[in-house]
């Protein structure tokens, strides 16, 4: 999959393709959904498939404070969509110039200058350009007159609701692990490479892993059991994921792993941690005597949730 940095690498060669646009985080089923028939319209058609995402997501832009947390870094969303088949991935960085498009600017920079559009495939509630004026219909008007199809995808639902990463959210911040696996279509999961902590964890009996975010927010926080993959294997864990308040951290979220039969080195390894069930919610212990004893419990709890239990093989 080619990814093209901002409109201004866009070269001719990259003109003619079908498009979709929007935030997918998470590749959830609706945007899977939409990736399959954009791959069957690229076919059709002779030409790649193009997916239109923005950096960073508008409401990051617009309200940096209350945007929710991302289900997956950008790294872990372009390998998502390169799963997916997509063919070249345009990532537009979202700025008060590219906020101020109106619908027609966009269709013209965007859709028919930049990216020489031949069909466009988005979901029936798809909005876009300044105050999100443009919707669907706009786009067929602007089809009609440029020479592009546009086609809405069925929406894809769930028992009823509509799949979307909203719904992904709610169901981790509530611990619905199943449900968040039905709306994903695979597990949710989070990855990332293990950093040197601050080795207290050694002290309190429990080495962990800790695992790089790099990102400020988590969409859940709290004492989770896990399973973990390295190289292929899988392992049954115990991992906080939050503040860590009672050692007063930098204020970021981390990703805190103990694992519970295994002996060896992690450092620098690429984790990746899959959520089972919420044992609590993270606390600030009086003393590091009480966290400990916290974490003693939590990894009992953890073993007798693991009791009769089989691991997943992959978490894919
Ligand atoms: C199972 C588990 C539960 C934890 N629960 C909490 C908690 O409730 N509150 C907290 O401040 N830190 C919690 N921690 C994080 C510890 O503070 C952290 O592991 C310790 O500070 C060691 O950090 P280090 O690995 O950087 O040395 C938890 C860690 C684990 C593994
Ligand atoms: N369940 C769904 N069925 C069909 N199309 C969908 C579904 N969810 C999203 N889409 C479409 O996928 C594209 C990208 O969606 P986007 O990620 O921007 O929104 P979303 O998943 O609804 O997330 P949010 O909850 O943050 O609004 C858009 O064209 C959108 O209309």
């Amino acid at each position: 999959m080619q990814l093209v940095l901002g409109l201004h690498n866009l070269r001719p060669q990259h003109r003619g393709c079908v498009a979709t646009i929007g935030n997918f985080d998470g590749v959830h089923r609706g945007h899977q959904a939409i990736l399959e028939r954009l791959r069957e319209r690229a076919l059709e058609l002779g030409v790649p498939s193009c997916v239109v995402i923005f950096e960073p997501q508008p409401r990051e832009f617009f309200a940096p404070e209350t945007a929710p947390a991302r289900l997956a870094r950008l790294r872990d969303k372009l390998q998502l969509l390169a799963d997916a088949g997509v063919d070249r991935v345009l990532c537009l960085a979202f700025n008060q110039r590219l906020c101020k498009l109106s619908a027609a600017e966009f269709v013209d920079t965007i859709l028919v200058d930049g990216l020489g559009v031949q069909h466009l495939e988005v979901g029936d509630d798809f909005r876009f350009g300044c105050d999100r004026v443009g919707d669907f219909d706009f786009l067929q008007q602007a089809g009609l007159m440029q020479k592009f199809t546009v086609e809405a995808a069925q929406t894809v639902e769930l028992d009823g609701v509509r799949i979307s990463s909203t719904k992904v959210r709610d169901a981790l911040a509530s611990a619905d692990f199943s449900l968040a696996e039905r709306l994903l279509g695979r597990p949710f999961t989070i990855e990332g490479r293990v950093l040197h902590g601050q080795k207290l964890a050694r002290q309190l009996g429990t080495p962990t892993a800790n695992i790089q975010l790099k990102r400020r927010r988590a969409p859940l926080t709290g004492v989770y059991v896990v399973s973990v993959e390295i190289d292929g294997k899988t392992w049954p864990g115990v991992a906080n994921i939050g503040v860590r308040p009672t050692v007063a951290g930098d204020g970021n979220a981390h990703l805190e792993v103990h694992l519970l039969d295994f002996a060896g080195d992690v450092y620098g390894r690429r984790l990746t941690v899959a959520f089972h069930h919420k044992l609590r919610d993270e606390q600030r212990f009086a003393s590091l005597e009480a966290l400990k004893t916290a974490i003693n419990a939590d990894v009992a709890a953890a073993r007798a949730f693991w009791l009769g239990q089989p691991l997943k093989k992959s978490l894919k």
